[in-house]
């Protein structure tokens, strides 16, 4: 599991360390552990031309100091601050004693950029200063990120303006959430954590890794039957709209459940592509509630909530929920909606909804009491009860195709059934729906039901590099 921290939490958690160390000595640490992976990426540090973008704070500190270190071992090191007349004063000295030397313009080669403009105490988008040495960046240059990249809101993963876009990112002490969420993510490259000794409380945030994944997927015992596996029905579809049945199924199919029963009007379009489907109604142990209902279907999304399994709910299901109805229920809910959906549920935009992702789907989450999944690039997963939001490492912009969400929901609801709680659902389908999507895709456009179809091929890989290490992965880092 990889855990992120608020910018408050690691502030604290920083304070309380640095109480009972030595004056510097957790920058040390930090431009250390930089220094180490500047040198590995560089292979031959001597004679490298390595370059320090070095903003006013401590993170420009911390590349002074690592660029120090790289210096000492006969790198040609440049510091180009964004104030001359204000920089980390022991960082500077640190560099130059050490044969760096200072700048005042980005030089036109390196064989590394170190991004040391702003960390956790930058506020809001790059300010032109430093977004002008942003533009400068030779171009081939790896360039590894101090902290974060600068220009990323380290809480949320927002993005205002100009933004380093690094290859690696070295961060200290703890990954911070905007580490995991997009824009910010795409930002990152390759994430490295460097342990400083903090000790930390609860994450705000945390991401599924192959090995959390695969312990959760659910196996079939050998007494296992198709009933012990668990029934997931869907309630799906309309005759305007029977493709998202279809679609729902094959997620469904694909999630472990040991049978999916199909209920709505478009039981023909199902049976004619997956005939191994049950029609009409009968027991589940967890419903897939909303994609492509239409209008009108009130009663009917009433009735599978009225069922004490779990429910999810999306798309169409989820117009005019009743948050009494869901906090009433015995058993647990999840709500899928996308940004739009979600901005209906919490009654605002959807641009506020997109601008504030992790404040959205917690809001959502503890107002409807229901588990929440809110789509996007990064898909984020909320407890009603709070704790650490789940962030999906696995999307791919490619998932943002018609049909998507519906494999989507008939894959969780398929885990549901299986057993899991629905926090583990949903993180769960997420993460195997966003690696079937980026193999489906291999960089050209897909369709969803090309996502149903690499699911399997995702949940064996999941497995197989998690007991062996050798599957294709391609998750971020
Ligand atoms: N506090 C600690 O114990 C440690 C801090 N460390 C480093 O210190 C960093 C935090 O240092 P600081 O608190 O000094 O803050 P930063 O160095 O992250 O940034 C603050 C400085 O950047 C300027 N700034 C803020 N927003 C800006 C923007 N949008 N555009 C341009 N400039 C902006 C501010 O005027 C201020 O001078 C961490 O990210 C990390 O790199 C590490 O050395 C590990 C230990
Ligand atoms: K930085």
């Amino acid at each position: 599991m990889r855990t992120a921290y608020s910018v408050e939490t690691v502030r604290a958690a920083e304070r309380e360390l640095m109480a009972r160390l030595p004056e510097g000595a957790l920058m040390q640490r930090a431009a250390a552990g930089l220094a180490a992976v500047c040198a590995g990426l560089l292979g031959r540090v001597y004679g490298a031309r390595v370059v320090l973008l070095v903003g006013p704070g401590d993170n420009g500190g911390d590349a002074l100091y690592a660029g120090a270190r790289l210096a000492r071992r006969g790198a040609g090191v440049t510091a180009v601050p964004v104030d001359p007349e204000r920089v980390h004063e022991g960082g500077l000295r640190a560099l130059l004693a050490a044969g760096g030397r200072l700048a005042g313009a980005v030089p036109g080669r390196a064989d590394l950029v170190v991004d040391g403009l702003v960390g956790i105490g930058g506020r809001g988008g790059l300010r032109p200063a430093a977004a002008a040495l942003v533009e400068r960046i030779p171009a081939g240059a790896p360039v590894v990120a101090v902290d974060l990249p600068s220009g990323v809101d380290a809480d949320t993963g927002e993005v205002a303006g100009a933004a380093v876009h690094a290859d690696v990112t070295v961060t200290f002490g703890a990954y911070k959430p905007g580490l995991l969420i997009d824009p910010g993510a795409s930002r990152t490259g390759a994430l490295r954590l460097v342990d400083i000794g903090l000790s930390l409380p609860d994450p705000d945030a945390e991401a599924l890794q192959h090995a959390d994944v695969a312990e959760l997927l659910p196996a079939p015992a050998a007494e296992s039957d198709k009933y012990r596996r668990g029934v997931v029905g869907v309630l799906a579809g309309s005759a305007q709209y029977p493709g998202a049945a279809v679609l729902a199924v094959a997620g469904a199919l694909r999630g472990g459940a040991g049978a999916v029963r199909y209920v709505g009007p478009a039981a023909d379009a199902v049976l004619a592509r997956y005939p191994e489907t049950l029609i009409g109604r009968g027991r589940v142990q967890a419903w897939v509630v909303g994609p492509g209902l239409g209008e009108g279907r009130a009663a009917e999304v009433a009735e599978a909530l009225a069922d004490p399994v779990p429910v999810l709910v999306d798309a169409d299901g989820l117009r005019g929920l009743d948050p009494q109805v869901l906090r009433a229920r015995p058993a647990e809910t999840l709500l899928t909606p996308h940004a739009g959906e979600a901005a209906a549920l919490l009654g605002t935009s959807r641009e506020a909804v997109e601008a504030a992702r992790l404040s959205s789907v917690r809001t959502l989450a503890a107002r409807y009491g229901a588990t929440a999944l809110l789509k996007g690039s990064t898909t984020l997963v909320a407890h009603p009860a709070g704790g650490p939001v789940r962030v999906n490492p696995t999307g791919t912009a490619w998932l943002a195709t018609a049909g998507s969400g519906d494999v989507l929901s008939g894959l969780a609801g398929s885990l549901l059934a299986s057993g899991l709680a629905a926090v583990d659902a949903a993180s769960v389908a997420a993460y195997v729906h966003g690696l079937a999507g980026r193999r489906a895709a291999a960089g050209a456009p897909l369709h969803a039901q090309q996502i149903a179809q690499f699911l399997p091929e995702a949940w064996r890989d999941i497995r197989e590099e998690a007991r062996y290490g050798t599957g294709r992965g391609g998750h971020r880092a």
